[in-house]
């Protein structure tokens, strides 16, 4: 390992510490936009294999998209510890944030539709068999917030510790699980089959789970914080259908009814997605209040 620089402090962390990058004790002498940001990193990532003018349209929104999604995993993995503890409010306020991300991510969608399907096919070649199949992040995204299905961890099969990050994860209670477990702990009924289930196993829309979030909202007044909680899971499938929708009229629109790169019927199989639900029961449970 690199001998870490001088003016890095030993509170540091190792990256900051090996790169030598800023961290000096007087950070106005040292410090700069470009060195804090590691901006010559970030900005030699896009790197077009054409000369088509929307390459890089299109790298910029992925990596765009791609940087998001690494907050919303963090901020997802902590709500998820948040409501495992029964500590919901710094839940709430990294949900409203993810919330907010997700909004990003869906406008994102705008600035691509301006890119038509000449401009698209002009360099859709140099994309070979790559395709948003592989994208772990979003996978994780997934996995976090409950969807099980050993498909997802497969593309990414010949990387070890990924696949061991995805695992983990797989086999962890999603965000999902650790909310009907404090529903059950705040004394509302769940049943113990959903309680107990193998977190790797997929969940099913289940009845007693519908009677339960009916109790939860008939009586808000008595679990305000978990009412609160259900809203914001609610807010969260709906902007990620919203992400999801968009994503499949944007394909239409640029590669009508192609089949997609990755293998895949392309709009036929995106508009199955669309049916996937996280949580089932807070959709359910609207028509019976
Ligand atoms: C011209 C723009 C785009 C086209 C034509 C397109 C097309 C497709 C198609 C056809 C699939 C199905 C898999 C396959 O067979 O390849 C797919 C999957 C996917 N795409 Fe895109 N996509 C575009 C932009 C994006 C962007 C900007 C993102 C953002 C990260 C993205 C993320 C994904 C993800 C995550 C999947 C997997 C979805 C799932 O399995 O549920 N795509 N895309
Ligand atoms: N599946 C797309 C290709 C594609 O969109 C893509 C290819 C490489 C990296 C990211 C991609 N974006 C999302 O699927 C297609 O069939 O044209």
């Amino acid at each position: 390992m690199a001998e870490a620089p001088e003016h890095a402090p030993e509170h540091a962390p190792e990256h900051a510490k090996e790169e030598g990058r800023g961290l000096a004790t007087d950070f106005s002498r040292t410090m700069s936009y470009g060195g804090y940001l590691d901006l010559d990193t970030l900005l030699s990532a896009q790197r077009p294999l054409s000369d088509k003018h929307d390459e890089l349209l299109f790298i910029v929104i992925h990596h765009v998209q791609e940087l998001w999604m690494k907050l919303i995993i963090r901020e997802l993995e902590v709500a998820t510890a948040c409501v495992r503890e029964g500590d919901l409010r710094p839940a709430f306020k990294g949900l409203a944030r993810v919330s907010r991300i997700q909004r990003q991510l869906v406008e994102a969608w705008d600035v691509l539709s301006t890119m038509t399907p000449a401009d698209y096919l002009a360099f859709r070649d140099v994309l070979g068999q790559s395709s948003g199949f592989q994208s772990w992040q979003y996978r994780l995204m997934e996995i976090l917030l409950g969807a099980r299905d050993e498909f997802m961890l497969k593309p990414h099969a010949h990387d070890e510790a990924l696949t061991a990050r995805l695992r983990a994860a797989f086999e962890a209670p999603s965000l999902y699980q650790e909310a009907l477990r404090l529903v059950a702990r705040r004394g509302v009924p769940v049943p113990a089959a959903v309680l107990e289930r193998d977190p790797a196993l997929r969940h099913e829309e289940n009845e007693g789970v519908v009677e339960a979030w009916a109790t939860v909202y008939r009586n808000s007044t008595d679990y305000f914080d978990l009412y609160e909680l259900a809203e914001e899971l609610v807010d969260l499938e709906d902007a990620f259908q919203q992400w999801r929708f968009r994503h499949v009229t944007t394909v239409e629109r640029i590669i009508g009814m192609r089949t997609g790169t990755g293998g895949s019927a392309g709009v036929a199989y995106l508009r199955r997605a669309l049916e996937r639900r996280f949580f089932p029961e807070l959709w359910t449970v609207r028509g019976r209040l």
